[in-house]
């Protein structure tokens, strides 16, 4: 039987039919799944049902600008790459294609600490800003090398996932007995804290028992001290979703927040990313930015996260599609189709530069 072809992708969804195809079935559970009953996950995606936008007519509309700048970096796009683990299981080349297409588009890349070629690898096929996300690792040393390291790379900051002090349930992981495959591997971290992540355990997901040798549940925002005077390098926390918290963050010193819950991977019954996101803004005001990811798969919804007040919205899902149905060529193409979406967003509703991209131009209505 000769396999399905299916016409070029016109939006990003497109990207997802492409990838299925070539993704076993228990890394594609991997990817697409979430938490316990995926009632999060699920949340994240309707969220956008509640949005509408106010177009604004006669404006000149001709040119559309996308540009903006984060932490120093100028970006051709506010559309962003989501730390993901594990590149390889989508792509051979993993995220030095990755990098490659982030690149192509002007886009920052949040690398993850799971990443599955080294970071030096990575930072060489780059041609944009690259920052580093941490999980707080038990073994101090092992943080503080790759930490130097990145910043020898030439890393431009640090992103620290606050919301997973031992990971989410995730059931679909657990049924297929998920590992990860002996060819592919967590390779800046040491090999010693990889076995557990190789294991295949029926009803168990390896990773779960990795993530909880390797991650430290014991952190708090006290510990946030030793991270600033380890490294020079901005520190952004990811996975806030309360004015409370963003405070905090503020308080300790973040140079950025990203409001976020994993994807509906971690904590289940979590507020859609969506509904946290005016709230934390309005806590944190102008001086610290506010990044956002959860569910956004067109530039519609980037649109509307923008106008909500996140100064970049991350994809997370949609770059692995990309990467799996085409390399570096297919992150790239999801990371302009999303952008292209934006501009497209922007001339229909009469708002020619980011600036204008404010809530005078959405009204997001109350979930149930
Ligand atoms: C397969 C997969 C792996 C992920 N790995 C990480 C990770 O290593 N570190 C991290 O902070 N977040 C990780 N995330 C969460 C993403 O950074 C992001 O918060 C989430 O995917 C955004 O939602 P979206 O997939 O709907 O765009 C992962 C998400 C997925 C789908
Ligand atoms: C041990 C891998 C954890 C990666 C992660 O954060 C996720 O899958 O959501």
């Amino acid at each position: 039987m000769t396999a399905p072809v299916l016409p070029p992708p016109v939006c990003v969804e497109d990207y997802r039919r492409l990838a299925r195809l070539r993704l076993d079935q228990d890394v594609w559970d991997f990817i697409e799944g979430g938490a316990e009953t995926e009632r999060t996950l699920g949340a994240n995606r309707r969220a956008f049902e509640r949005v509408t936008l106010r177009p604004r007519v006669l404006v000149d509309v001709s040119h559309c600008d996308t540009r903006t700048e984060l932490l120093g970096a100028p970006l051709a796009t506010p559309v962003g790459i989501a730390p993901t683990a594990y590149h390889r299981l989508a792509h051979p080349e993993g995220e030095v294609a990755t990098a490659l297409g982030a690149g192509t588009a002007g886009a920052l890349y949040v690398v993850s600490i799971f990443a599955s070629r080294t970071l030096e690898d990575i930072a060489a096929a780059a041609t944009g800003p690259l920052w580093l996300q941490l999980y707080w690792l038990r073994r101090r040393e092992v943080l503080a090398a790759l930490v130097d390291r990145a910043a020898a790379a030439g890393f431009r900051a640090l992103v620290l996932t606050v919301d997973a002090p031992r990971l989410g349930r995730r059931h679909r992981d657990a049924r297929n007995g998920f590992a990860i495959g002996s060819g592919i591997s967590a390779v800046n971290l040491d090999a010693a804290l990889m076995a557990s992540a190789h294991r295949a355990d029926p009803g168990r997901s390896a990773l779960a028992v990795h993530t909880a040798e390797a991650v430290d549940p014991s952190v708090t925002w006290s510990d946030l001290a030793w991270l600033r005077a380890r490294s020079s390098l901005p520190l952004v926390l990811k996975g806030i979703l309360t004015a409370e918290d963003a405070l905090l963050a503020v308080e300790h010193g973040a140079d950025a927040i990203v409001v976020s819950n994993h994807g509906g991977r971690q904590l289940d019954g979590a507020t859609a990313s969506l509904d946290a996101l005016a709230e934390v803004v309005d806590a944190v005001g102008a001086d610290c930015p506010v990044l956002f990811d959860g569910g956004v798969r067109g530039g519609t919804e980037v649109f509307a996260a923008l106008a909500l007040g996140a100064r970049s919205v991350l994809l997370g899902r949609p770059v692995l599609w990309g990467l799996a149905a085409a390399g570096a060529a297919g992150v790239a193409g999801v990371l302009e189709l999303a952008t292209e979406e934006l501009a497209h967003t922007m001339a229909l509703t009469g708002r020619p530069g980011l600036a204008a991209v404010d809530r005078s131009a959405v009204v997001l209505r109350k979930g149930l």
